[in-house]
């Protein structure tokens, strides 16, 4: 399970070790390639069990800007602010998603999982007809769903909503769809509600408030919203639901150019398998089909799964083009485009295949699909994309600049200046001993300390600030 953005702020709040300025962040940024390392090999034994992509450390982006100072044209840098989180959660940055990464590459069907669960499908394409029963999915739910599971009285711990209460949200554009505190209030489909209830969340975060009433509206969005904000499901939920509500495409099986109905851009390959694990599970047993592409793995894997079908790809820049240019996947039907991450995808240098992607290839203009752009931060360059591919869109803002300082706890504790090396000591212990690697203390005064303290102890460690 990956560690959320109002996870940290109340782990935060309860783990903060005294002594220090002490902040346990993500991990220090990682400036990956667009050519992420080729997975591990898993036997097929083993596949599909939990233990996801090998993990790369990555810091968490900082907070977005408030529209207002979007409107003066403020340019914000698109630096990666640490954020507190005492969470032995692994982030979707720091560590494997559940559902087993290595079965992104090959698909569904070496997912393991024991099949299907029995569970109503609610309306879904597989209940129509035309949907090839022989596609047996495998269940995404499997390593956490059981017979006896009673859903009512679960509830998805990856957010604790209580730290949600004070997080200003500000949108703008004109006739904006109210937001909503149930799921329930939005007309999402039976499938699909079904999945939300499996996946165990109870109600919308700020982000899925917001941005799904617009999306599901037909509206373009431009959201600006901290790492683990719940995202996914905030562009997920409208792209699947608009599937589902329209006629089934046929799907061609076998052929050589895959058609999808919606494309998701993601900067990295981790990224890219975390969405499709995550959309896997709220596409399940409606026959809306995901796929994932992205460098750094074989390719033909990726064609193979890409003939059997596909209305949600989610991939990364270089491989798409790659595919495009082998005219193996054609976007001509793409009705749904979402960009997540989008100022990491520009960092990375994606901008000029992103264009290319966009408004080069055979995609529907702006205007006729509908866009999502997620970023967490809204400097210059992502302003200009927003203008360059949404249309009439609607600025949603949920945090505002700075708030990842409001995520770090701070305590202050004097020690006597001969206590403070073993007291340190006793920290970095208790934080190794917690599962809380990857952390990083502050402590300004003592950071060349902290420094030889942690080559003894193998911590992680960065400096946060001068
Ligand atoms: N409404 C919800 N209720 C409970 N948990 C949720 C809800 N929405 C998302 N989550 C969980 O919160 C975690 C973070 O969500 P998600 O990964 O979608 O955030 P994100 O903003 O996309 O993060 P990132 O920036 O890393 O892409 C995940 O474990 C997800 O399952």
């Amino acid at each position: 399970m990956r560690s959320s953005w109002a996870d940290s702020v109340a782990n935060a709040e309860e783990s903060a070790p005294a002594t220090v300025t002490a902040t346990a962040t993500a991990p220090a940024a990682n400036h990956q390639s667009g050519r992420p390392t080729l997975s591990a090999y898993v036997p097929p034994h083993l596949r599909g069990r939990s233990g996801g992509p090998p993990s790369e450390n990555q810091a968490v982006p900082a907070a977005a800007p408030a529209p207002a100072e979007v409107r003066s044209a403020a340019v914000q840098p698109s630096g990666y602010a640490a954020v507190v989180g005492g969470s032995s959660r692994p982030s979707r940055w720091s560590g494997p998603a559940g559902g087993g990464g290595s079965s992104a590459i090959v698909g569904p069907r070496q997912g393991g999982g024991g099949g299907d669960s029995g569970r109503g499908g609610g309306a879904g394409w597989n209940s129509r007809p035309g949907w090839d029963r022989r596609d047996r999915e495998p269940n995404p739910f499997a390593n956490t769903e059981t017979a006896d599971v009673d859903f009512e009285s679960q509830e998805n711990a990856g957010i604790n909503f209580d730290a949600y209460e004070d997080i200003p949200v500000e949108t703008s554009g004109h006739d904006v769809p109210p937001p909503v505190n149930t799921f329930a209030e939005i007309d999402l489909g039976d499938a699909l509600n079904e999945n939300i209830r499996r996946c165990k969340y109870v109600k919308p975060t700020p982000v899925q408030r917001h941005a799904i009433p617009i999306a599901i509206a037909g509206r373009d969005l431009m959201a600006c919203a901290q790492t683990g904000s719940g995202k996914t499901a905030a562009f997920c939920f409208p792209i699947i639901s608009g599937i589902l509500k329209s006629r089934p495409p046929q799907r061609q099986r076998g052929s050589r150019t895959a058609c999808p109905l919606a494309l998701i851009l993601s900067p990295t390959r981790e990224l890219s398998m975390q969405i499709h694990e995550e959309a896997k599970k709220f596409s399940y047993q409606t026959g809306v089909r995901v796929v994932v592409a992205y460098g750094g793995a074989p390719i033909h894997q990726q064609l193979r799964e890409l003939e059997r079908g596909v209305e949600i790809l989610v991939a990364t820049p270089g491989r798409l083009m790659d595919l495009l240019e082998r005219a193996r996947v054609s976007l001509q039907m793409i009705k749904y485009l979402a960009l997540d991450e989008a100022d990491r995808m520009l960092d990375m240098g994606f901008e000029p295949q992103i264009r290319k992607i966009v408004d080069q290839m055979d995609m529907p203009p702006r205007g006729v699909r509908q866009t999502m752009l997620f970023s967490a931060t809204f400097p210059k360059e992502i302003q200009r994309l927003a203008s360059d591919f949404l249309a009439d869109y609607i600025f949603l803002a949920v945090g505002r600049v700075g708030s990842s300082t409001d995520l770090i706890a701070q305590r202050v504790e004097f020690v006597l200046e001969g206590d403070k090396r073993s007291y340190l000591m006793d920290l970095l212990h208790a934080q190794k001993s917690n599962g809380a690697h990857g952390k990083v203390l502050h402590a300004a005064s003592f950071v060349p300390f902290i420094y030889f303290l942690v080559s003894f102890c193998g911590v992680s460690f960065t400096t946060v600030g001068p």
